[in-house]
């Protein structure tokens, strides 16, 4: 058994099922690993209200609530989706664990098992995203795209009772709810990419916690972690919130020299109008490199005045 101590790790998770099933996956395998854990209930503002996301504070109100038990001591260890972390590095927190990650790619549910080309103009297609609504617009198919919001039964409920005719969400989240029959088409990242960070998650404890930190480094995944931090540095740069339209995904391969990350990112405007597409391929070991680099890039063609019209409209 690796843990000394007689106190099980409070594990800090918000109650919905999809946050739920995240924390218990990280908990099961630090159990298999020797270690006692319990889950502890934290409730957000993000699960309490329905309104729109950059309204409420952006995905960080689904973050705060945690990190604040987590300073107070009233749980040891929180498991976040990494893509609702702020970019800003969070005092006295570690980013203790990025494990293995999920496909990371976005999702289209519709209506009788339709494909986006499938969908006539107009069809009304729902996100509250404005990444997924900036990038569906620009493929140029006349859809419709209308605000949900909710937990993902809620959002997929919307295609069932006919009030919009597909959904576009994370198959991290469906792959999680076991919800995955539900998808009619995986977009592919040439048309959407994803959010930075989708599909992973974030294990976080205290700064000062050196045992529960090591313990927690078992479970890191360094592939993952080097694809995220390459995502994320690129949006630090573009100095866009989470609700901005930025995606970006970095896949890791065999390259000539060893492990190498492809990255691919775009921002575009909320009507689709403008979308700036780049990618850069960098050793894994410069990933955060790699995408402030392409960050510079899509800023040269213009991408700060299409994040910042997107920032002052929300
Ligand atoms: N926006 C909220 C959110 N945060 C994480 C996920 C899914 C799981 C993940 O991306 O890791 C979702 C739902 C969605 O975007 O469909």
């Amino acid at each position: 058994m690796a843990d000394t101590s007689t106190a099980p790790l409070r594990f800090g998770t918000r109650a919905s099922t999809l946050a739920m099933t995240q924390a218990r996956s990280v908990a099961d395998a630090l159990r298999r690993v020797g270690h006692d854990v319990e889950l502890v209930e934290i409730s957000t503002r993000g699960d309490q209200s329905t309104a729109p996301l950059a309204s409420i504070g952006g995905t960080g109100v689904f973050v705060t609530a945690l990190r604040e038990a987590l300073l107070d001591g009233r749980v040891d260890v929180a498991v976040h989706s990494l893509k609702d972390l702020p970019t800003a590095a969070a005092d006295g927190l570690a980013l203790a664990a990025v494990p293995h990650r999920e496909d990371p790619r976005d999702v289209l549910c519709a209506r009788d098992g339709l494909k986006l080309a499938d969908l006539p103009s107009g069809a009304r297609l729902g996100t509250g995203s404005p990444r997924r609504e900036a990038q569906l617009r620009a493929l140029g198919l006349g859809l419709d795209v209308v605000g949900v919001r909710g937990n993902v039964d809620t959002r997929l409920s919307k295609v069932s009772s006919g009030e919009v005719d597909g959904v576009v969400l994370a198959r991290a989240g469906l792959a999680r709810l076991g919800r995955l029959d539900e998808i009619t088409e995986v977009l592919d990242p040439i048309q959407v990419l994803p959010a930075p960070g989708q599909g992973a998650l974030a294990v976080e404890c205290r700064a000062g916690d050196a045992g529960i930190a090591d313990a927690l480094r078992a479970l890191d995944d360094p592939a993952s972690r080097a694809g995220v931090t390459a995502e994320r540095s690129l949006l630090a740069v573009l100095e866009a919130g989470c609700t901005a339209p930025v995606g970006a995904y970095a896949e890791a391969a065999e390259g000539e020299s060893g492990l190498e990350l492809y990255l691919r990112a775009v921002v575009a405007s909320r009507d689709g109008a403008v979308s700036i597409r780049k990618s850069a391929t960098g050793p894994i070991g410069r990933a955060e490199q790699l995408g402030r680099d392409l960050a510079q890039e899509l800023l040269a063609d213009g991408a700060g005045a299409v994040v910042d019209a997107a920032e002052s409209a929300s």
